[in-house]
């Protein structure tokens, strides 16, 4: 074997995967999903206002996460012609549905009016962030690993919050299971594969971008999660 044999033969047998890079970039993910905010629903310390504050920034970054997950679907369409790609992400696109029912829900029980809610920056820079991704010239494998980093984050986080010694106080145990529940942990699993089967496939260019993605959404989420925390 020539070296360039050997060179080509090392890059496509490297291993990636989104498991290698949360390891790589385990300070980033543990600040994504241990946040101060996150430690204090779990032990029971949690800001009430905080809280309140968080629910009303969400439901305003999940509308439009929506529109992102259906560009996700319109890439899926367009690029792949494995039908579980298309299916994994409708199921997304399903569950905010409801998710969206919830925000309503659960923004009356805690007195949060949800039409005067106004975005603070960090939340304006995620969704301007989305926005990007949402251009035809982000390739599919980019979007892919944004939208199982960002399903991902709050998996894990919420899930975190519902462990056996966990003090999360009663009345937040519905928010954490939303996201902390093992079905939506099976979805983000599946999501994850069909991710890595196209970084599998991917140029090194488009795993770079990925990759970059993939740690600027983790730090959107670190941002995310301060915003809520302000003032505390
Ligand atoms: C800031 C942020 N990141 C991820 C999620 C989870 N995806 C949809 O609900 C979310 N709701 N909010």
């Amino acid at each position: 074997m020539d070296k360039q044999q050997q060179e080509s033969r090392s890059s496509s047998n490297k291993k990636v995967d989104l498991g290698e890079w949360v390891k790589k970039h385990a300070s980033l993910y543990e600040a994504a999903t241990r946040h101060p905010f996150i430690e204090s629903i779990r032990n029971g310390t949690v800001d009430i206002s905080s809280f309140r504050r968080w629910l009303g920034q969400d439901y305003i970054f999940v509308r439009a996460f929506v529109p992102f997950v259906a560009s996700v679907l319109v890439k899926a369409c367009n690029e792949t012609d494995d039908s579980s790609d298309m299916e994994v992400t409708l199921g997304g696109m399903a569950a905010l549905n409801d998710e969206l029912a919830w925000f309503k829900k659960e923004a009356s029980k805690w007195g949060v009016t949800l039409s005067a809610i106004v975005p603070l920056s960090a939340n304006v820079r995620y969704c301007s962030f989305l926005k990007s991704l949402m251009s035809s010239e982000v390739e599919y494998t980019v979007v892919l690993t944004a939208f199982w980093a960002i399903e991902a984050v709050y998996q894990d986080s919420f899930a975190y919050c519902l462990e056996e010694d966990a003090e999360t106080p009663e009345e937040l145990k519905e928010t954490c299971y939303r996201w902390g529940n093992d079905d939506f942990g099976d979805w983000c699993c599946t999501l994850e594969e069909r991710a890595n089967r196209h970084l599998q496939m991917a140029s090194e260019d488009v795993r770079k971008k990925a990759e970059a993605v993939f740690l600027h959404v983790l730090e959107l989420e670190v941002e995310f999660w301060d915003m809520s925390c302000v003032g505390i």
